[in-house]
């Protein structure tokens, strides 16, 4: 396996990146055991008509400090309230997100767990997997066609693997390297801005191209009204700033639900 060239990462997640890296200089082996599979994350995704992935996100770097959570505490909320999947954030500087609160929420909640980060060296998704999370994050912004390997690797793992995209070159490449879960970002992470539009067109645009995996909408929704139009366009939605923002977690999940 190789690393991503990140020189062709441009803006805020080049930077995020450039840090990353510095956090994973180690030399790439790729000989953890293998493990079987587990689909827990992607049967999960496919148990509701839109299942809600709830993100515990402290910061990030477009809000700023976004709350204080105890992050067991907050997933035991959006599992309460409804949610089908966590997504715990393990990048420290930039969303303030920690590999203790991944275990910790592994260890409490009964629904899947995603390793929210930006991988991009293998000992990333052999950790996932070490903690006990269910899934990984993995970013075709970030490892190009380097995509087809990392998810390769995720599944000798054992683990799933959310293969995000903000592009309809990106979702070329995603189709290509046939991932079974696919996350269209609603948020450019090189500008930080957010445009609805870009999930429901990707998503039409990975059906009409005969894809029958999971795909998911991502980024900037905070209503059920929101929600209710990409019912039946995507199969999940991934919520993280505004239920993790909320100040009462449990009713925001219920409420972002209700439609
Ligand atoms: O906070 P929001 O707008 O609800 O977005 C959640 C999630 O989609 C976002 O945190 C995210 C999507 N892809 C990422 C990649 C890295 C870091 C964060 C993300």
């Amino acid at each position: 396996m190789r690393l991503p060239d990140l020189t062709r990462v441009p803006g805020v997640l080049g930077e995020i990146c450039t840090l990353r890296a510095q956090d994973y200089q180690l030399p790439i082996t790729t000989d953890f055991p293998q493990q079987e599979k587990s689909c827990r994350f992607e049967t999960a995704l496919r148990s509701q008509p839109l299942a809600l992935i709830a993100e515990v996100k402290q910061a990030s770097p477009s809000l700023g400090a976004i709350a204080e959570l105890d992050p067991v505490d907050a997933a035991l909320s959006y599992q309460r309230g409804g949610a089908s999947a966590i997504s715990v954030l393990t990048e420290e500087r930039y969303f303030k997100g920690s590999p203790d609160f991944l275990k910790a929420v592994v260890a409490k909640v009964e629904i899947p767990v995603l390793r929210k980060d930006f991988v991009l060296h293998p000992r990333m998704i052999e950790e996932a997997r070490e903690w006990g999370a269910s899934a990984v994050l993995l970013m075709v912004s970030v490892l190009g066609d380097l995509i087809g390997e990392y998810l390769e690797y995720t599944h000798h793992c054992g683990l799933d693997a959310l293969v995000e995209v903000h592009t309809a070159e990106e979702l070329d490449i995603a189709l290509a390297a046939g991932c079974k879960i696919i996350g269209v970002n609603n948020r450019d992470l090189t500008t930080l801005k957010i445009d609805l539009e870009v999930s429901p067109r990707l998503i039409a645009k990975a059906r009409a191209a005969g894809f029958e995996g999971v795909l998911i909408a991502e980024s900037g929704y905070s209503t059920p009204e929101q929600l209710a139009e990409i019912r039946g366009i995507a199969d999940a939605v991934l919520v993280g700033s505004s239920l993790s923002g909320s100040g009462s977690l449990e009713e925001a999940t219920r409420e972002l639900l209700k439609v």
